[in-house]
């Protein structure tokens, strides 16, 4: 079955005649959770507990031994070529396809299995005791592994007597990100690696600094993420082999970084290496700023949308923990998950129309994002936009830019920062993402009714969000200290954009070091011989195609007649110059709310049932 075909059918919805009867009771299911969440009056959900579905399929598994890559402690420098941009061939497919053998999930083709979660995981054989003294989800006494250490953050945290199960859910998300969230020694560190980095980047340029931008500077990090930094300099000319391989050896030299790589042919030419001290992984691309105004729209995002970090943070780890997080195997990056939640919020019915608090309804969302991005996002014919104020979704035939050539099904979010750059067009594994999403759906709903079924005795030491996420490593604490230390990330990047006033990308240096140095004495290597700087690529110029009449159930992928719009309004009517605009932005989103209102379109498609 062609992609396009397969992805049709996925998009027949709850509707399809297709659809199994379990799935039908399934949905059910999720209906009434909903209801739940929404009324908060107690619900028996026992009826719907009969068909075993429930059962935990990652219960039995073996949990999977990362191969290290590259840990063998000894350096090196290699040239890497560029990520593959495009669809998986089935050869780049076939690694995922044995672990998921291995992990005996070949009867059980629509999910996607766990394995270890970060790179502080794969060098931590720590186990974390059984405080709780609770059991693994399904309670199968026999299960030989120490119980509980997938899911620590329910260790002293026991919500089992929550009467809503959907209020236990989102207990269990505050409690993980908490548990993940940096300590202040975490904090402390990170600065201080940026610090000398920072220092021996000066050092060996002068005209030349170092700023951080992604997760650090946006406070959206796991404790094994990666730093993203860029060097910006004056000159304006350290995007180039030599100075890649200088930099490399110099900081080598200086004993700041070990498994060095440098990647010098790619799109965005970096360097990466980890810090010999703190461990971490860091990635340094070299004359940009599109990174540094990314982290401030990000920023902005988290400040006005409660829960955003919350549901990042569950769905990061979520991926991180079936290796669909790596961009150059086809995951989906930091980014582009930032982007999907963030728009999935934004565009949310019950949202943006303060139906629900985000804060208190962490749990529905987030069945509500799997449920969304796993099983009825309209993949072909829909694109996503996010801008620094805001998310809409757009029809692909009119943003060719975003299209991938070789497949229409294919995730496509538009960059805030570039609407010609599909930032996750590097993700060619969307169809292994979107089994892993739908799964987690349904491992999800399931658990729900298993435990609101199950007597309060039963229900102490389970975990809900055990059922879709682990967490393996050094056992920690449930402190988020981060209002305890400044993150120096965030306070640079804050004092860049605050000199700079607004980005101007012909220039990009800013200098906002404080003045810290090293003093040890080192050798300058000697920079090598000078290329021409290569000509910037001019931006190709992009012809928006004729509008659509595309519908928005048809974007949405909820293409049925009984979802007809009422009032008629269809986006893809809008010329893209106006939906560009401010004011149209506005107003095209209080239609959008509208006719989401009216008809509740995708959130309570299954309350008709
Ligand atoms: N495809 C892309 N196009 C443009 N910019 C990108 C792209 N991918 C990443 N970036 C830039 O790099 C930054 C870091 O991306 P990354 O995917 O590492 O996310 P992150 O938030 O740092 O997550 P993680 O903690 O997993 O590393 C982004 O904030 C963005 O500015
Ligand atoms: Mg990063």
């Amino acid at each position: 079955m062609g992609a396009k075909e397969a992805s049709k059918n996925e998009r027949a919805g709850p509707k399809s005649s297709s659809k199994s009867k379990p799935l039908k009771n399934n949905q059910r299911r999720t209906k009434r959770l909903r209801k739940s969440s929404l009324s908060k009056a107690q619900r028996n959900f026992a009826v719907f507990n009969k068909d075993g579905a429930h059962i935990n399929k990652y219960e039995n598994l073996e949990l999977d031994n990362i191969e290290s890559e590259g840990d063998d402690g000894s350096e090196r420098t290699q040239e890497s070529s560029e990520a593959p941009t495009t669809e998986a061939t089935p050869e780049s497919e076939e690694p995922q396809k044995e672990q998921a053998q291995d992990n005996a999930l070949d009867d059980n083709q629509d999910y996607i299995s766990l394995s270890m979660s970060s790179e502080e995981e794969q060098e931590s054989e720590e186990e974390a005791p059984d405080e709780a003294g609770g059991e693994h989800p399904g309670g199968d006494a026999a299960q030989p592994r120490t119980l509980n250490t997938d899911y620590p953050w329910i260790l002293n945290h026991d919500h089992s007597k929550q009467r809503e199960i959907a209020d236990w859910l989102t207990l269990e998300i505050k409690d993980f990100v908490a548990y993940i969230s940096p300590s202040q020694e975490e904090i402390r560190v990170r600065n201080s690696t940026i610090s000398k980095i920072r220092n021996a980047v000066k050092d060996l340029w002068p005209d030349a600094d170092l700023h951080v931008f992604g997760s650090f500077a946006t406070d959206l990090y796991l404790p094994g993420s990666d730093i993203d930094c860029v060097i910006n300099s004056s000159s304006g000319d350290k995007e180039n082999r030599n100075c890649l391989y200088s930099l490399a050896s110099f900081l080598k030299r200086r004993k700041l970084a070990t498994q060095v790589e440098v990647i010098s042919k790619a799109r965005v030419p970096i360097i990466k290496f980890v810090e010999p001290i703190s461990q971490i992984h860091i990635d340094i691309s070299f004359e940009r700023v599109n990174g540094l105004e990314a982290a401030r729209v990000i920023r902005g995002w988290l400040k006005e949308t409660p829960g955003l970090r919350e549901l990042v943070l569950i769905v990061k780890q979520f991926l991180a923990a079936r290796r669909l997080n790596m961009v150059h195997t086809g995951g989906l990056g930091g980014f582009s998950i930032i982007c999907l939640v963030y728009a999935f919020l934004q565009l949310h019915p019950r949202v943006i129309s303060s139906d629900i608090d985000s804060m208190e309804n962490l749990g529905i969302l987030l069945i509500d994002f799997f449920e969304l991005y796993g099983k009825n996002f309209g993949y072909d014919h829909v694109a996503i936009s996010v801008t620094d104020s805001g998310a809409r979704y757009l029809s692909k035939e009119l943003y060719g830019s975003l299209q991938n050539p070789r497949t229409s099904f294919a995730l496509a979010i538009q960059d805030p920062g570039d609407k010609d750059n599909n930032i996750s067009r590097g993700s060619f594994n969307i169809r292994d993402i979107k089994k892993a999403f739908a799964g987690a759906f349904d491992l999800l709903t399931n658990r729900c009714f298993e435990l609101d079924a199950a007597t309060f005795k039963d229900r102490v030491g389970k975990s809900i969000l055990g059922n879709v996420i682990k967490y393996r490593g050094k056992q920690r604490d449930f402190k988020d200290e981060r209002n305890l230390v400044v993150n120096k990330a965030i306070a640079e990047n804050e004092t860049y954009h605050r000199k700079r006033g607004r980005i101007v990308h012909e220039e990009v240096f800013t200098d906002v070091s404080d003045g810290e140095k090293e003093d040890d004495i080192y050798t300058v290597e000697e920079p090598a011989k000078k290329k021409p700087k290569k000509a910037k690529k001019a931006k190709k110029a992009k012809k928006e195609t004729k509008a659509s009449s595309s519908s928005v159930d048809t974007l949405m992928g909820l293409d049925t007649q009984d979802d007809a719009d009422e009032d008629g309004y269809d986006p893809s009517n809008e010329a893209p110059s106006t939906l560009a605009l401010e004011d149209a932005r506005s107003d095209i989103r209080k239609k959008s709310v509208d006719a989401q209102t009216k008809r509740d379109y995708w959130l309570s498609k299954g309350q008709a049932l």
